[in-house]
């Protein structure tokens, strides 16, 4: 079957944008080829004349289908009104880092190389022989030679994400490259917004039947898209069509407790109740009053969102982006490493409650669901995986617990990893996710969902 490429492009159905003139060589070496940054920052490439190497730390799929096609791939945008399909051209090359290590190195030292963008999940933050070890090396090497600045964007859901870059790969550095980076190399913080559920048959099947050719790198997206980013590059910029600010603390803190907090709550709770995607979930009854309360009684009063911004007016707009019938984004895909996610998207707006002497009765639910969803059966009893780096540490403090529902979740607040100490100590917290385990453990989540 034709696959999507330079010399079909053009002969695509009139209602299909395509990219105009191409860029010759990529100012961005991206890290992490999955289904977001093909979604978003890609995307946002795509209307400068920048160019793009994307390069994948280990599985080779979406790459070598890159390569397949000349880079090009489609993003089907799923809106209430239908369907909109665009054709992608900024990436222009492709690296497998595993097998390339050496010229991923270069890449990171070239004087044409500008800005690295990394969309590698939470969890790669914590590894320094992967990305931040990569990263330092290439920096060494560009500072041995004495190159051009560069700018390393972090666009992954993390709090402070530049901060936490910087951190994970400073200590990796030389004394001399640590001067050289000083000087020469900057961190933004970024806040990314797009959701992205993982591709499926389906979507290769909808850009076939949309672009009469395959595409075996199509991804599917809903209509929202948004990126707030410190405005502190070292060399070049690219033009994106971005916000670019001093403080993007605050709108991070705004997307991670409220669409990211609500997204993982979601998750969990349709998960134990056998939804198969967020928008299902929020179909139980009592789930939508349910998200709306813990936004209004929880999330709202944790912090001051940035200038301009209402937080339950947010919370609105997102829960009506979480029912987009066009995306059908597994409850499961969200669940996946919770040991990486709830600190920033659960137990910070804990810790704040905590401390502007706010009851946190309602959160405690999420971390009950969560509890009851580490274990592994769903209240069908299916099994669930638990796909988390942490797993081992999770089923085990859970198997020293035993059954009752206070010593289940002491053992989970109990994990250092995860839980900081003040928000492990909080004994009202403690009490009400009991009280909540209790519940979701006789009744199943629908059922308590209800009877809210
Ligand atoms: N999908 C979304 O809706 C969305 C929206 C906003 C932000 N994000 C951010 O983007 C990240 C990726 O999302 P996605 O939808 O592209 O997921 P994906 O599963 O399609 O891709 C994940 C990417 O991360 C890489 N990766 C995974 N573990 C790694 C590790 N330990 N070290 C190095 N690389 C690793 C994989 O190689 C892959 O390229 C998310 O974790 C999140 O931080 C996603
Ligand atoms: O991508 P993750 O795994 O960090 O989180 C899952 C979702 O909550 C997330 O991808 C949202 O869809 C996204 O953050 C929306 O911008």
């Amino acid at each position: 079957m034709e696959r999507l490429s330079n010399e079909n492009v053009k002969r695509l159905p009139g209602d299909v944008t395509v990219p105009g003139d191409r860029p010759q060589t990529s100012g961005i070496l991206h890290i992490g080829a999955g289904a977001f940054h093909r979604a978003h920052q890609a995307v946002y490439t795509d209307d400068t004349d920048w160019g793009i190497t994307v390069a994948a730390p280990n599985s080779r799929g979406v790459i070598d289908a890159l390569a397949e096609q000349d880079g090009l791939y489609s993003v089907a945008t799923l809106g209430p009104e239908g369907v909109s399909m665009r054709v992608v051209g900024s990436i222009v090359d492709t690296l497998h880092i595993a097998s390339e290590r050496e010229r991923a190195l270069d890449l990171l030292a070239a004087d044409t190389t500008h800005v690295v963008t990394l969309t590698v999940t939470e969890k790669a933050y914590t590894d320094p022989g992967g990305v931040p070890g990569l990263l330092a090396e290439g920096i060494a090497r560009r500072a041995a030679r004495g190159g051009p600045p560069l700018t390393v964007l972090c666009c992954d859901n993390l709090p402070d994400n530049g901060k936490t870059t910087r951190a994970a790969v400073e200590p990796l550095f030389d004394d001399r490259t640590r001067a050289w980076a000083h000087a020469n190399v900057a961190f933004p913080s970024s806040m990314v917004d797009r959701i992205v559920p993982a591709s499926t048959p389906a979507t290769y099947e909808r850009a076939f039947l949309e672009l009469g050719v395959q595409d075996r790198a199509a991804v599917e997206a809903e209509p929202f898209s948004q990126w707030v980013i410190e405005d502190d590059f070292a060399g070049p910029r690219p033009d994106w069509d971005a916000t670019f600010t001093n403080d993007v603390a605050g709108w991070e803190r705004l997307k991670l407790r409220t669409l990211n907090g609500v997204h993982s709550t979601l998750a969990y709770l349709g998960a134990l109740a056998g939804a198969e995607t967020i928008g299902d979930t929020l179909a139980l009854p009592g789930a939508e009053d349910f998200a709306r309360w813990l936004i209004a009684e929880q999330i709202a009063p944790s912090f001051t969102p940035p200038d301009g911004q209402d937080t339950i007016a947010y919370g609105e707009s997102v829960l009506e982006r979480f029912a987009n019938p066009g995306i059908r984004h597994r409850c499961i895909q969200i669940a996946m490493d919770g040991s990486q996610k709830l600190p920033q998207r659960l137990f910070a707006t804990v810790a704040d409650l905590a401390d502007a002497g706010v009851d946190r009765d309602l959160i405690a639910l999420p971390l009950a669901a969560w509890t009851r969803f580490c274990a592994g059966t769903a209240d069908t009893d299916a099994e669930l995986p638990l796909d988390d780096p942490l797993k081992d540490v999770l089923r085990q403090s859970l198997a020293a617990a035993g059954s009752n529902p206070a010593a289940r979740i002491d053992a989970i607040l109990g994990i250092r990893q995860i839980v900081p100490e003040h928000v492990a100590d909080d004994h009202q917290l403690r009490r009400a996710a009991a009280k909540w385990l209790r519940e979701l453990d006789r009744h199943g989540v629908a059922t308590t969902l209800e009877h809210l």
